[in-house]
C-alpha cells in the first residue's frame, strides 16, 4: 500500500502558530505525530534578515553544504522565499553516491541539515546548531538529478527552533523524494570559539572583512 502523508497546520489562538499533525500510513499501519513536538511561538524573523528573493552567499567557503572551496561538496545555492521559507537546490554528483548511480542517504540528510540550518540562521540571525535531524527517504535520488528543497521555520520554544523541509526531484514542483524535520538549539558564539578550530575561525573572520562579504556572519541578534 502506498505511503500517505498528510500535514495539517492550524492556528492556536494568541499563542499563534504551529500545531501540525502528521499522519503517516504505511501498509495500513497509522501513526500520528505532532510537529513541532512541543508548543511553539511563531518565529520572529530578524529585521536584518535578507529580503524575499535574495540569493544567499555561502556562510563559509569551506562548508561542505554551500562552500565554494569544497570540491566534493554540495555547492548548495539558496534563495529567500516568502514568509518563513528558504528555497535551496543542489545537483547530485558522482562524489555523492551510495549505491551505484544513486545519492547516499547520509549525504541527503546532510543536504537537509544545510537547508534547514540556512533557514534558521538566515531568518533568525542567531547562532544555532542541529540538535536533532529526522529524515524520510521517499524516492531514490539519481546522480545527475537536482533536488529542490523548500525549508521552513515552524516555530520556536525558548532556545529551541523547529524547522522542516521537503525535497522535490528534478523541479520545484517535482515529486517529493525526501522530507526532514529538525530541532536546532540557539547557542552562544563561545560554542564555536571553544569547540572550533582557531585557524578556521580566523579565516572566516578575515573573509567577513572583505567588503562584498560583510553579510556573511553578522549573526548578532
Ligand atoms: C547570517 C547568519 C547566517 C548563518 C547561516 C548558517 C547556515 C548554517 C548551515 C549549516 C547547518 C549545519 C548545522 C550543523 O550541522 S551544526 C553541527 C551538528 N550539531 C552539533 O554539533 C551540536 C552538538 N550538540 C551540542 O552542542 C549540544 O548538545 C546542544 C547545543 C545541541 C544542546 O546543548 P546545551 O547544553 O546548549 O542545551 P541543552 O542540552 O540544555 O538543550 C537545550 C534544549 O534542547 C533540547 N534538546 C537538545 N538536544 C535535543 C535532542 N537531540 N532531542 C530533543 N531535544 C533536544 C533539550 O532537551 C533542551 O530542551 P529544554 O529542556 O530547554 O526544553
Amino acid at each position: 500500500m502506498p505511503h500517505v502523508l498528510l500535514i495539517a497546520r492550524r492556528a492556536v489562538g494568541h499563542l499563534g502558530y504551529v500545531s501540525a499533525v502528521r499522519v503517516v500510513s504505511v501498509d495500513g499501519v497509522h501513526s500520528v505525530q505532532q510537529w513541532p513536538p512541543v508548543e511553539t511561538q511563531p518565529p520572529q524573523v530578524h529585521p536584518k534578515a535578507p529580503e524575499q528573493g535574495a540569493e544567499l552567499t555561502s556562510h563559509y567557503s569551506e562548508c561542505f553544504g554551500c562552500g565554494e572551496d569544497q570540491p566534493g561538496g554540495l555547492h548548495m545555492s539558496s534563495t529567500i522565499g516568502a514568509g518563513h521559507v528558504v528555497h535551496s537546490s543542489f545537483t547530485v554528483s558522482a562524489e555523492h553516491q551510495g549505491a551505484p548511480g544513486l545519492a547516499h542517504g547520509g549525504l541527503l540528510s546532510c543536504a537537509f541539515d544545510e537547508a534547514l540550518g540556512t533557514v534558521v540562521g538566515q531568518l533568525l540571525r542567531k547562532p544555532a546548531v542541529t540538535g536533532k535531524l529526522e529524515t524520510d527517504f521517499r524516492r531514490p535520488v539519481p546522480v545527475g538529478s537536482t533536488l529542490h528543497i523548500t525549508a521552513e521555520l515552524d516555530g520556536t520554544a525558548g532556545r529551541k527552533v523547529y524547522a522542516s523541509a521537503r525535497g522535490h526531484l528534478g523541479a520545484p514542483d517535482g515529486p517529493v523524494a525526501v522530507e526532514a524535520r529538525a530541532l536546532f538549539v540557539v547557542v552562544d558564539l563561545e560554542h564555536f570559539t571553544e569547540h572550533g578550530d582557531q585557524d578556521a575561525l580566523k579565516k572566516l573572520r578575515d573573509s567577513a572583512r572583505e567588503p562584498e562579504r560583510t553579510d556573511r556572519w553578522d549573526i548578532n541578534p
